[in-house]
């Protein structure tokens, strides 16, 4: 089984006066807007099995003719009818919109399945729907710190082999981006002020511009790898949400390299 991501990139304009500017460049935006509108991600993520002949799941443009036939005219008049309205496109609202896309492309990929919608509500945040229905909530942070890798029971050479120049005396710095899943309990309710104070207080601040290694007592007899630290976080907040239930931890150590943690059931 394979899983296929197509993003489509488009913006829609709050007051429909002018006309809808639709543009040549889908890279960027399509339709492209006057200016400064409302511009929609949306990841469009199909699953199956890829066809021998073509090497294809299915045609990256017909996941893209597709979803953006559906999406951009919901997006269009959902965000124009509130805005008429005088109302904000909250995340309740948002998520509104998805599980009408949702449910309007469901059934548009067969012998394909269409397995997740997200739509990144900017570039740190985003809503994702999937299979079951089941709405979540991401919201990426940051922090820096500095750590070195070794184990006390190695020589110092193992220490060496095993983790190269990790394992320098003075240790090295990551800036590293932390990337939190929730399933809210209730959209209108989500608390996510709450959510983001949390996570800053309880696992942010006490990492930040720390040396893991020296002033943590959690890596006095543990690594400070990404991997051990995504399981800290997913630790440290796994009870702690408001109103919501903690689905994953994805920590990104470098643009190259990110470890997910989704609990020992995951
Ligand atoms: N499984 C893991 N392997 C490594 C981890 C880890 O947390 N888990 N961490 C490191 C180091 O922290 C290192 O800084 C990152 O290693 P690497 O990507 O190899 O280093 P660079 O970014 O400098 O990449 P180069 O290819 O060496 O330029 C190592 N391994």
């Amino acid at each position: 089984m394979h899983r296929l991501t197509r993003q489509i990139r488009f913006s829609v304009d709050p007051f429909p006066n002018g006309g809808d500017a639709e543009g040549f460049n889908s890279y960027c935006s399509k339709p492209a807007g006057h200016g400064f509108g409302f511009f929609i991600c949306l990841n469009v993520e199909v699953e199956g099995s890829v066809q021998p002949d073509t090497g294809f799941l299915i045609n990256l443009a017909e996941i893209d003719a597709k979803a953006r036939r559906v999406a951009v005219n919901i997006y269009k008049k959902r965000i124009r009818q509130l805005i008429a309205e005088g109302k904000n496109v909250n995340l309740q609202r948002t998520c509104e919109i998805l599980r009408e896309c949702w449910g309007g492309l469901r059934s548009s990929f067969t012998p394909q399945k269409l397995s997740s919608l997200e739509q990144l509500v900017n570039p740190y945040k985003k809503i994702t729907i999937s299979g079951d229905n089941m709405l979540l909530y991401s919201e990426k942070f940051e922090f820096a710190a500095t750590h070195k890798l070794w184990n006390d029971n190695f020589s110092e050479e193992q220490n060496f082999d095993h983790f190269g120049k990790c394992a320098n005396p003075e240790g090295h710095g990551h800036n590293y981006v932390v990337e939190i899943t929730a399933e809210p309990e209730n959209w209108k309710d989500f608390d996510r002020f709450d959510f983001q104070k949390k996570v800053n207080e309880l696992f942010i601040d006490k990492l930040d511009h720390k040396n893991l290694s020296r002033d943590l007592d959690y890596y006095k007899k543990l690594n400070p790898t990404v991997e051990n630290i995504t399981v800290h976080c997913w630790n440290t907040l796994s009870d702690k949400l408001k109103g919501a239930k903690l689905k994953s931890v994805r920590i990104w150590e470098n643009d190259r390299a990110y470890c997910t943690y989704k609990g020992e059931q995951g």
